[in-house]
Protein backbone atom coordinates (compact mmCIF):
# COMPACT_ATOMS: atom_id res chain seq x y z
CA UNK A 1 0.00 0.00 0.00
CA UNK A 2 1.14 3.25 -0.27
CA UNK A 3 0.36 6.82 0.70
CA UNK A 4 0.75 10.28 -0.25
CA UNK A 5 3.86 12.07 1.86
CA UNK A 6 2.06 15.28 1.56
CA UNK A 7 -1.69 16.79 1.36
CA UNK A 8 -3.03 12.84 2.10
CA UNK A 9 -6.45 13.85 3.57
CA UNK A 10 -6.72 17.24 1.97
CA UNK A 11 -10.23 16.23 0.32
CA UNK A 12 -11.27 14.60 3.72
CA UNK A 13 -11.43 18.24 5.39
CA UNK A 14 -13.42 19.73 2.00
CA UNK A 15 -17.03 19.57 1.62
CA UNK A 16 -18.44 16.37 -0.06
CA UNK A 17 -19.37 18.81 -3.06
CA UNK A 18 -15.93 19.56 -3.68
CA UNK A 19 -14.92 16.34 -4.67
CA UNK A 20 -18.17 14.64 -5.51
CA UNK A 21 -18.52 15.85 -8.75
CA UNK A 22 -20.72 12.84 -9.65
CA UNK A 23 -23.74 14.89 -8.46
CA UNK A 24 -22.27 18.39 -10.18
CA UNK A 25 -24.24 20.55 -11.81
CA UNK A 26 -22.72 22.26 -14.33
CA UNK A 27 -24.64 26.10 -15.22
CA UNK A 28 -24.41 26.11 -18.67
CA UNK A 29 -23.32 29.57 -20.48
CA UNK A 30 -24.67 30.82 -23.84
CA UNK A 31 -23.02 29.45 -26.60
CA UNK A 32 -23.90 32.76 -28.99
CA UNK A 33 -21.72 35.06 -27.42
CA UNK A 34 -18.55 33.17 -28.66
CA UNK A 35 -17.46 33.00 -32.22
CA UNK A 36 -14.91 30.59 -33.43
CA UNK A 37 -11.88 32.15 -35.33
CA UNK A 38 -9.73 29.32 -36.54
CA UNK A 39 -8.98 25.70 -34.89
CA UNK A 40 -5.19 25.56 -33.02
CA UNK A 41 -5.37 21.69 -32.20
CA UNK A 42 -7.02 18.43 -31.46
CA UNK A 43 -6.64 15.88 -28.95
CA UNK A 44 -7.89 12.16 -28.35
CA UNK A 45 -10.44 13.95 -26.49
CA UNK A 46 -11.46 17.23 -27.53
CA UNK A 47 -10.79 19.92 -30.74
CA UNK A 48 -9.35 23.50 -29.91
CA UNK A 49 -9.94 26.64 -31.37
CA UNK A 50 -8.77 30.19 -31.10
CA UNK A 51 -11.98 32.28 -30.33
CA UNK A 52 -13.82 35.42 -29.38
CA UNK A 53 -16.21 36.72 -26.78
CA UNK A 54 -18.45 39.05 -29.31
CA UNK A 55 -20.00 40.21 -25.77
CA UNK A 56 -16.84 42.08 -24.69
CA UNK A 57 -14.36 41.15 -27.99
CA UNK A 58 -11.53 39.35 -25.50
CA UNK A 59 -9.67 36.44 -26.60
CA UNK A 60 -10.79 33.10 -25.81
CA UNK A 61 -9.73 29.28 -26.49
CA UNK A 62 -12.76 27.35 -26.91
CA UNK A 63 -12.35 23.25 -26.63
CA UNK A 64 -15.04 21.33 -28.08
CA UNK A 65 -15.26 18.03 -25.77
CA UNK A 66 -15.55 15.09 -27.99
CA UNK A 67 -18.44 12.95 -26.37
CA UNK A 68 -17.22 10.94 -23.31
CA UNK A 69 -19.08 10.38 -20.37
CA UNK A 70 -20.48 13.40 -18.60
CA UNK A 71 -18.58 11.90 -15.47
CA UNK A 72 -15.64 12.79 -16.91
CA UNK A 73 -16.80 15.65 -18.30
CA UNK A 74 -18.25 16.80 -14.74
CA UNK A 75 -14.67 15.76 -13.45
CA UNK A 76 -12.78 18.13 -15.50
CA UNK A 77 -15.17 20.71 -14.72
CA UNK A 78 -15.40 20.69 -10.95
CA UNK A 79 -11.66 20.74 -10.99
CA UNK A 80 -11.37 24.16 -13.20
CA UNK A 81 -13.90 25.93 -10.82
CA UNK A 82 -12.41 24.56 -7.69
CA UNK A 83 -8.97 25.68 -8.69
CA UNK A 84 -10.24 29.15 -10.59
CA UNK A 85 -7.84 31.84 -9.56
CA UNK A 86 -5.04 29.55 -8.81
CA UNK A 87 -1.63 30.84 -9.38
CA UNK A 88 -0.19 29.27 -12.91
CA UNK A 89 -3.89 27.54 -13.62
CA UNK A 90 -5.59 28.21 -16.78
CA UNK A 91 -8.62 30.10 -16.46
CA UNK A 92 -12.07 28.36 -17.17
CA UNK A 93 -14.00 31.07 -18.24
CA UNK A 94 -17.46 29.65 -19.08
CA UNK A 95 -19.29 26.28 -20.37
CA UNK A 96 -21.53 26.02 -22.99
CA UNK A 97 -22.97 23.48 -24.74
CA UNK A 98 -24.04 23.40 -28.59
CA UNK A 99 -28.09 23.84 -29.19
CA UNK A 100 -28.59 20.87 -31.33
CA UNK A 101 -25.94 18.39 -30.36
CA UNK A 102 -25.42 19.07 -26.63
CA UNK A 103 -21.62 18.71 -27.36
CA UNK A 104 -19.85 20.35 -24.04
CA UNK A 105 -17.46 23.09 -24.89
CA UNK A 106 -15.21 24.84 -22.57
CA UNK A 107 -14.15 28.65 -22.84
CA UNK A 108 -10.83 29.33 -21.58
CA UNK A 109 -8.62 32.09 -20.79
CA UNK A 110 -6.32 32.67 -23.86
CA UNK A 111 -2.54 32.36 -23.44
CA UNK A 112 -0.12 33.25 -26.30
CA UNK A 113 1.67 30.41 -26.23
CA UNK A 114 5.01 29.92 -28.47
CA UNK A 115 5.69 25.91 -28.91
CA UNK A 116 7.52 23.94 -26.84
CA UNK A 117 9.46 22.57 -29.43
CA UNK A 118 10.50 26.34 -30.60
CA UNK A 119 10.86 28.07 -26.95
CA UNK A 120 12.58 25.11 -25.41
CA UNK A 121 15.61 24.95 -27.55
CA UNK A 122 16.25 28.93 -27.08
CA UNK A 123 16.00 28.54 -22.94
CA UNK A 124 18.70 29.98 -20.92
CA UNK A 125 19.27 28.54 -17.45
CA UNK A 126 17.79 31.36 -15.92
CA UNK A 127 14.71 30.87 -17.88
CA UNK A 128 14.44 26.91 -16.50
CA UNK A 129 14.89 28.59 -13.53
CA UNK A 130 11.74 31.10 -13.78
CA UNK A 131 9.51 28.75 -15.80
CA UNK A 132 9.85 25.53 -13.73
CA UNK A 133 9.34 27.74 -10.44
CA UNK A 134 6.07 28.52 -11.92
CA UNK A 135 5.25 24.66 -12.82
CA UNK A 136 6.02 23.98 -9.74
CA UNK A 137 4.33 26.83 -7.83
CA UNK A 138 1.53 25.44 -9.94
CA UNK A 139 1.48 21.83 -9.42
CA UNK A 140 1.88 22.81 -5.61
CA UNK A 141 -1.27 24.96 -5.43
CA UNK A 142 -3.41 22.14 -7.08
CA UNK A 143 -1.98 19.21 -4.91
CA UNK A 144 -2.90 21.45 -1.94
CA UNK A 145 -6.48 21.54 -3.39
CA UNK A 146 -6.53 17.74 -3.08
CA UNK A 147 -5.97 17.58 -6.98
CA UNK A 148 -3.24 15.41 -9.15
CA UNK A 149 -3.26 16.79 -12.77
CA UNK A 150 -2.30 13.11 -14.38
CA UNK A 151 -1.17 14.04 -17.75
CA UNK A 152 2.10 17.25 -17.22
CA UNK A 153 3.74 17.20 -20.32
CA UNK A 154 4.83 20.21 -22.47
CA UNK A 155 1.79 20.12 -24.84
CA UNK A 156 0.29 20.85 -21.11
CA UNK A 157 2.20 23.77 -20.35
CA UNK A 158 1.37 27.33 -21.85
CA UNK A 159 4.12 29.76 -22.26
CA UNK A 160 3.69 33.52 -23.50
CA UNK A 161 7.28 33.98 -23.17
CA UNK A 162 6.61 38.01 -24.05
CA UNK A 163 4.58 38.36 -20.52
CA UNK A 164 6.73 35.51 -18.99
CA UNK A 165 3.55 33.88 -18.47
CA UNK A 166 2.92 29.96 -17.70
CA UNK A 167 -0.62 28.01 -17.44
CA UNK A 168 -0.86 24.79 -16.29
CA UNK A 169 -3.66 23.07 -19.09
CA UNK A 170 -5.59 20.32 -19.88
CA UNK A 171 -7.29 19.43 -16.78
CA UNK A 172 -9.16 16.36 -18.30
CA UNK A 173 -7.01 13.38 -17.00
CA UNK A 174 -7.17 15.36 -13.46
CA UNK A 175 -8.63 13.30 -10.50
CA UNK A 176 -9.08 13.74 -6.78
CA UNK A 177 -6.40 12.12 -4.06
CA UNK A 178 -8.26 10.18 -1.68
CA UNK A 179 -5.54 8.11 0.64
CA UNK A 180 -6.16 4.00 -0.18
CA UNK A 181 -7.41 4.72 -3.57
CA UNK A 182 -7.01 2.82 -6.60
CA UNK A 183 -6.62 4.65 -9.42
CA UNK A 184 -6.39 3.94 -13.17
CA UNK A 185 -2.75 3.22 -14.40
CA UNK A 186 -3.68 3.97 -17.75
CA UNK A 187 -3.58 7.80 -17.51
CA UNK A 188 -0.63 10.59 -18.68
CA UNK A 189 1.36 10.31 -22.02
CA UNK A 190 3.31 7.63 -22.80
CA UNK A 191 6.88 9.52 -22.65
CA UNK A 192 6.10 11.06 -19.37
CA UNK A 193 4.51 8.31 -17.69
CA UNK A 194 5.89 7.25 -14.00
CA UNK A 195 7.34 3.67 -13.43
CA UNK A 196 4.03 3.60 -10.56
CA UNK A 197 1.82 3.69 -13.85
CA UNK A 198 4.08 1.11 -15.87
CA UNK A 199 4.51 -1.50 -12.90
CA UNK A 200 0.98 -1.33 -12.28
CA UNK A 201 1.16 0.38 -9.08
CA UNK A 202 -2.45 1.91 -8.39
CA UNK A 203 -2.16 3.97 -4.81
CA UNK A 204 -0.26 6.55 -6.59
CA UNK A 205 -0.78 10.26 -5.35
CA UNK A 206 0.80 13.33 -6.31
CA UNK A 207 4.56 12.51 -6.79
CA UNK A 208 3.33 11.05 -10.45
CA UNK A 209 3.26 14.61 -11.43
CA UNK A 210 6.81 15.05 -10.38
CA UNK A 211 8.38 12.47 -12.19
CA UNK A 212 6.66 13.92 -15.36
CA UNK A 213 8.33 17.12 -13.79
CA UNK A 214 12.08 15.11 -13.99
CA UNK A 215 11.31 13.94 -17.39
CA UNK A 216 10.41 17.55 -18.99
CA UNK A 217 13.73 19.34 -17.18
CA UNK A 218 15.85 16.65 -18.13
CA UNK A 219 14.86 16.56 -21.51
CA UNK A 220 15.57 20.32 -21.67
CA UNK A 221 18.68 20.74 -20.02
CA UNK A 222 20.25 17.64 -22.06
CA UNK A 223 18.84 18.58 -25.17
CA UNK A 224 16.74 15.20 -25.52
CA UNK A 225 13.22 15.05 -25.92
CA UNK A 226 11.10 13.44 -25.50
CA UNK A 227 14.03 11.87 -22.36
CA UNK A 228 12.33 8.57 -22.35
CA UNK A 229 11.27 7.85 -25.83
CA UNK A 230 9.70 3.97 -24.70
CA UNK A 231 7.15 2.75 -28.76
CA UNK A 232 4.63 1.27 -25.82
CA UNK A 233 4.33 1.11 -22.80
CA UNK A 234 5.99 -1.76 -21.85
CA UNK A 235 9.14 -0.30 -23.60
CA UNK A 236 8.93 2.56 -21.81
CA UNK A 237 9.64 1.23 -18.56
CA UNK A 238 12.90 -0.55 -20.20
CA UNK A 239 13.91 2.79 -21.89
CA UNK A 240 13.64 4.20 -18.05
CA UNK A 241 15.60 1.07 -16.83
CA UNK A 242 18.33 1.66 -19.37
CA UNK A 243 18.93 5.23 -17.56
CA UNK A 244 18.43 3.98 -13.93
CA UNK A 245 19.06 0.40 -13.66
CA UNK A 246 17.08 -2.96 -13.59
CA UNK A 247 18.87 -2.86 -9.82
CA UNK A 248 16.56 0.14 -8.42
CA UNK A 249 14.07 -1.02 -10.56
CA UNK A 250 13.67 -4.99 -8.67
CA UNK A 251 14.00 -3.14 -5.49
CA UNK A 252 11.10 -0.59 -6.15
CA UNK A 253 9.08 -3.24 -6.85
CA UNK A 254 9.73 -5.41 -3.81
CA UNK A 255 9.21 -2.79 -1.49
CA UNK A 256 5.46 -2.67 -2.77
CA UNK A 257 5.22 -6.19 -3.19
CA UNK A 258 5.04 -6.00 -6.64
CA UNK A 259 5.86 -9.02 -9.30
CA UNK A 260 7.50 -7.82 -12.46
CA UNK A 261 4.73 -8.43 -14.87
CA UNK A 262 5.69 -11.44 -17.05
CA UNK A 263 5.49 -9.45 -20.44
CA UNK A 264 9.01 -7.60 -19.21
CA UNK A 265 10.34 -11.29 -18.24
CA UNK A 266 12.33 -10.99 -22.27
CA UNK A 267 12.13 -7.44 -23.05
CA UNK A 268 14.10 -5.97 -19.61
CA UNK A 269 17.83 -6.54 -19.77
CA UNK A 270 19.71 -6.05 -16.25
CA UNK A 271 20.98 -2.80 -17.48
CA UNK A 272 23.62 -0.94 -14.96
CA UNK A 273 22.60 2.59 -13.87
CA UNK A 274 23.93 5.02 -16.19
CA UNK A 275 25.43 8.31 -14.76
CA UNK A 276 23.83 11.85 -16.13
CA UNK A 277 27.12 13.00 -17.03
CA UNK A 278 27.15 10.43 -20.23
CA UNK A 279 23.97 12.65 -21.39
CA UNK A 280 26.22 16.06 -21.43
CA UNK A 281 27.63 16.99 -24.79
CA UNK A 282 28.77 20.36 -26.14
CA UNK A 283 25.55 21.48 -27.39
CA UNK A 284 24.23 21.13 -23.65
CA UNK A 285 26.78 21.55 -21.57
CA UNK A 286 26.02 25.16 -20.78
CA UNK A 287 22.64 24.26 -19.30
CA UNK A 288 24.29 21.52 -17.00
CA UNK A 289 25.39 22.30 -13.36
CA UNK A 290 25.59 20.24 -10.56
CA UNK A 291 22.60 21.52 -8.84
CA UNK A 292 20.20 21.21 -11.88
CA UNK A 293 21.45 16.89 -11.98
CA UNK A 294 21.19 16.96 -8.55
CA UNK A 295 17.31 18.23 -8.94
CA UNK A 296 16.36 15.84 -12.18
CA UNK A 297 18.15 12.97 -9.96
CA UNK A 298 15.75 13.55 -7.41
CA UNK A 299 12.75 14.11 -9.39
CA UNK A 300 13.84 10.85 -11.86
CA UNK A 301 13.09 8.24 -8.47
CA UNK A 302 11.41 4.93 -9.40
CA UNK A 303 10.06 5.29 -5.95
CA UNK A 304 7.19 7.59 -5.62
CA UNK A 305 7.64 8.20 -1.95
CA UNK A 306 10.93 9.52 -2.43
CA UNK A 307 10.54 11.99 -4.91
CA UNK A 308 10.54 15.43 -3.54
CA UNK A 309 7.03 17.38 -2.99
CA UNK A 310 6.34 20.30 -5.51
CA UNK A 311 7.31 22.29 -2.67
CA UNK A 312 10.65 21.22 -1.92
CA UNK A 313 11.52 20.54 -5.63
CA UNK A 314 10.88 24.94 -6.07
CA UNK A 315 13.14 25.41 -3.05
CA UNK A 316 15.82 23.19 -4.39
CA UNK A 317 19.36 24.84 -4.66
CA UNK A 318 18.77 25.13 -8.60
CA UNK A 319 16.54 27.73 -8.24
CA UNK A 320 19.28 29.88 -6.25
CA UNK A 321 22.11 29.17 -8.07
C1 LIG B 1 -3.04 22.76 -29.19
N1 LIG B 1 -2.84 24.03 -28.62
C2 LIG B 1 -1.97 25.04 -29.09
C3 LIG B 1 -2.26 26.25 -28.18
N2 LIG B 1 -3.25 25.73 -27.29
C4 LIG B 1 -3.56 24.48 -27.59
N3 LIG B 1 -4.47 23.96 -26.78
C5 LIG B 1 -4.77 24.96 -25.91
C6 LIG B 1 -5.65 25.00 -24.83
BR1 LIG B 1 -6.67 23.50 -24.41
C7 LIG B 1 -5.75 26.15 -24.07
BR2 LIG B 1 -6.94 26.21 -22.62
C8 LIG B 1 -4.99 27.26 -24.39
BR3 LIG B 1 -5.14 28.79 -23.37
C9 LIG B 1 -4.11 27.23 -25.46
BR4 LIG B 1 -3.09 28.71 -25.89
C10 LIG B 1 -4.00 26.07 -26.23
NA1 LIG C 1 -7.63 22.64 -21.10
Amino acid sequence: YSVARTYGDVNKHKPQEYWDYENHKIEWGEIKSYEIISKIGRGKYSEVFQGINILNDKACVIKVLKPVKMKKIFREVKILKNLTGGPNIIGLLDCVRDEQSKIPVLIFERVNNVDYRVLYPKFTVADIQYYFTQLLVALDYCHSMGIVHRDVKPQNVMIDPLKKQLRLIDWGLAEFYHMGMDYNVRVASRCHKGPELLVNLQQYDYSLDLWAVGCMLAAIVFKKEPFFRGDSNNDQLVQIAKVLGTKDLMAYLNKYGLKLPDVYKNILGDYPRRPWSSFVSKENVHLVSDEVVDLIDKLLTYDHQERPTAKEAMNHLFFSI
